[in-house]
């Protein structure tokens, strides 16, 4: 076992200090793209600004006889364009494939230092979390890197969310966590085909009516409501990240035609606690931006609770409701994301701005 004062030790000599806080950067949208798709990789340039994180892709979704081009592809997109306040992240092959191996030792000589964050695959527990963390400290150290590259775990086997807890703190590089629902879907050998979203026939149904001689009609109409498949795991994954200090992201959303039920599935992760998604298409950008932003009413009851709370103690009443020490920490989450989106977001600035220059009472 390590020594919790080893833990903010380098793992390799001359490596940068692991980080002691893991930066509260906006990461709405996590956009994915294939380096090795020409189209693709000639959008990228001009999406930086537009969304809070790039992710060059280099497992599932592209083709095993590309994995080459999209290694050297992501290596040229990273020192040739200027990502501003844009991160950069990628996605290598799982641990288990040909590919991993190749992934981080040429991407982290040739654009570690543009780098943010790596996105494990199929995370199965704290080892494979340890055996990144030392490659990286080596490579960092070979490379002369001055920042460590982060580290973000995708869940999708039954075993990665057993060990969830685990994962969030097996490194101080550990950046967050994302759902995997294809693969968790069928690594669990649930009967759905579709990447994340709901299913029809997860549902509950409403009570059957009595009929006169009060004995149930079962085969009446009856309401049925669709429930949300990914719930017990997100929460897992909200809870395990808040207590190590990192970040929960929903995931994909496959079905790209149906933006209105994809909004829907990013609101429930947002609620829930997650800071963002990721985006497979870029009109699912749009989608996050605006699901990820706390909405300007909430924006202007937050600040109302925070003025009436004064000193943050006690109990007041606002609009009929109560409010006390514990609502007003919700608000101030809300306040401080809102500052922190409005520093990288000037339209939204605008909209929370206008919220003072609002009469009173308004
Ligand atoms: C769905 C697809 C095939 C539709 O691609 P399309 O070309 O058929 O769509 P389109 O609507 O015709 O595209 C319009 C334009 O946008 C471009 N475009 C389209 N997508 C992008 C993009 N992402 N970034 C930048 N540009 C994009 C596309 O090239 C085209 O350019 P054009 O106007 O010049 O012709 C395509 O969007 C795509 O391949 N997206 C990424 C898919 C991906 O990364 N999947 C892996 C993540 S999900 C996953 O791995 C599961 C998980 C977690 O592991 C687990 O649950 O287990
Ligand atoms: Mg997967």
């Amino acid at each position: 076992m390590r020594s919790a004062k080893d833990f903010f030790a380098p793992l390799a000599v001359g490596a940068p200090a692991p980080v002691r806080e893991v930066p509260a950067r906006p990461s709405r949208a996590i956009h994915f793209f294939d380096p090795s798709n020409p189209k693709m990789a000639a959008k990228v340039p001009d999406m930086v600004g537009t969304v809070d994180v790039l992710l060059g892709n280099l497992e599932d979704a592209v083709k095993a006889d590309k994995k080459v081009e999209a290694r050297e592809g992501l290596v040229r997109i990273g020192q040739d364009v200027d990502f501003g306040p844009t991160q950069l992240w990628t996605r290598i092959n799982s641990l288990d494939s040909p590919w991993a191996l190749d992934d981080l030792t040429t991407l982290v000589p040739a654009i570690g230092h543009k780098l943010d964050v790596v996105m494990v695959p199929k995370v199965q527990g704290a080892e494979d979390i340890h055996y990144v963390d030392r490659l990286l400290a080596q490579l960092e150290a070979k490379a002369g890197l001055e920042r460590p590259i982060l580290v973000h775990a995708i869940l999708e086997t039954a075993r990665g969310v057993a060990n969830v807890e685990e994962i969030c703190g097996a490194s101080p590089r550990m950046q967050g966590l994302s759902l995997g629902p294809a693969d968790l879907a069928a690594d669990r050998r649930m009967k759905t085909t579709r990447v994340g979203g709901g299913h029809p026939g997860y549902l509950v149904r409403q009570d059957p009516p009595k009929g006169e001689d009060g004995t149930a009609q079962i085969e009446a109409q009856r309401a049925t409501y669709q429930q949300d498949l990914w719930h017990y795991t997100v929460a897992r994954m909200v809870d395990a990240c808040a207590a190590h200090g990192i970040y929960p992201y929903y995931g994909p959303f496959g079905d790209i035609t149906d933006v209105v039920a994809c909004e829907d599935q990013f609101r429930n992760a947002f609620l829930l606690g997650c800071v963002g998604t990721w985006s497979l298409h870029p009109k699912q950008i749009a989608i996050a931006n605006r699901v990820f932003s706390p909405s300007v009413e909430d924006i202007r009851h937050a600040r109302r609770v925070v003025a009436a709370m004064g000193d943050g103690t006690g109990a007041v009443m606002l609009d009929g409701k109560m409010e006390d020490d514990a609502s007003l920490k919700q608000c101030l989450v809300m306040v401080d994301l809102a500052e922190q989106l409005a520093a990288v977001d000037p339209e939204l600035k605008k909209q929370y701005d206008a919220i003072d220059a609002e009469p009173q009472g308004a």
